[in-house]
C-alpha cells in the first residue's frame, strides 16, 4: 500500500444474488490524481463508486477512502467526498444563487461561508448574468459545470464524477475539463468515469473494468505501449470488446 493513496481498494466485490457486478478489484489512487474508471455499459463502475462513497456494502474486500474505512466509517467518508452523478442536475426550479446556498447547507457550511463560496462560484464560471435565473432555463453544459462546482462546495478531498459530461458538445465538455484540473491543481483526487475516449487520455492514470473486473490499469501512454493502440479508443476496443 502507498501511503500517498487517499483511496485504496483491495478484493472489493459487490454481489446481486449469484450475479457478481463487481469482481475482486484492487486499485490505489494518490492524492491529486485525476484518476479514470472505464468500462462499457454495465462494466460495474457505477456499483464500485456506490460502494466507495458509502451507500452501498460490499460483498466482501476492503476499501479505504479519505482516511476511512467503507464499512465502519460510512458518515466520515461522506464528509469528505464530493460525488456528481450521471443523473445528478441541480434543482431546475431554484435559482443559480438558491441552488449553491441550498447545497451549502446540506454540506454543512456556515450562513457566512456559504456567501463567500457563492460568490466566488459564481464569478468563476462566469455566471455573474444569470444569477438569479433558474437552473432549469441554463444550457446543459452550464448546468453540469455548476454541478461540478457544487459537489466541491465543502472543499471535499476527493470527488467522484460519474460520465458528468454525457450529451455535450466537445468545446464544453473542453471547458469541463478545464475545472476537473484547476481541482487536481489544488489537491483534489479526481475520480472520473467516462464514455469519452477523448477524456480518458486527459487522466493521469486510467483502470478499464471489463465484466466486473478491471483488466488494465496505468497511464495513458503506457497503455497505449502495452496494447500496441495509438488511440485510447483502440485500447479501450481491444479490451471491452475481447
Ligand atoms: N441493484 C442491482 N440489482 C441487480 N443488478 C444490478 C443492480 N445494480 C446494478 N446491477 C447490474 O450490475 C451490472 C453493473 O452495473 P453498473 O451500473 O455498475 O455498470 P456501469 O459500468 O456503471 O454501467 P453504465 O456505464 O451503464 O452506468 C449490470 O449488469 C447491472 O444490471
Amino acid at each position: 500500500m502507498n501511503n500517498n493513496n487517499v483511496i485504496q481498494v483491495e478484493g472489493l466485490s459487490k454481489m446481486f444474488g449469484d450475479f457478481t457486478a463487481v469482481n475482486a478489484i484492487t486499485f490505489g489512487v494518490e492524492k491529486g490524481e485525476i484518476f479514470g474508471f472505464l468500462g462499457a455499459n454495465g462494466a460495474g463502475k457505477t456499483t464500485a463508486i456506490k460502494m466507495l462513497i458509502g451507500i452501498s456494502n460490499p460483498t466482501s474486500g476492503h476499501a479505504n477512502v479519505a482516511g476511512f474505512d467503507v464499512y465502519s466509517n460510512v458518515e466520515d467518508i461522506k464528509k469528505n467526498i464530493g460525488y456528481m452523478s450521471q443523473k445528478f442536475a441541480l434543482y431546475d426550479d431554484l435559482t443559480v444563487r438558491e441552488n449553491i446556498t441550498f447545497f451549502g447547507g446540506i454540506y454543512g457550511l456556515s450562513r457566512k461561508r456559504i456567501k463567500e463560496k457563492s460568490d466566488a462560484l459564481i464569478e468563476e464560471l462566469g455566471l455573474q448574468n444569470v444569477a438569479n435565473k433558474l437552473v432549469g432555463a441554463l444550457p446543459l453544459g452550464w448546468k453540469q459545470k455548476l454541478s461540478f462546482s457544487v459537489s466541491l462546495i465543502h472543499d471535499p478531498k476527493i470527488v467522484f464524477l460519474d460520465e458528468p459530461t454525457g450529451g455535450v458538445d466537445p468545446i464544453t465538455r473542453r471547458q469541463f475539463w478545464e475545472l476537473i484540473y484547476k481541482a487536481a491543481n489544488k489537491g483534489t483526487t479526481v475520480f472520473v468515469t467516462t464514455h469519452y475516449m477523448d477524456e480518458a487520455e486527459y487522466c493521469d492514470r486510467v483502470s478499464i473494468m471489463v465484466n466486473g473486473k478491471i483488466e488494465a490499469l496505468d497511464t495513458p501512454k503506457k497503455l497505449k505501449e502495452q496494447f500496441k493502440a495509438s488511440t485510447m479508443n483502440d485500447v479501450f476496443l481491444k479490451l471491452a470488446r475481447g
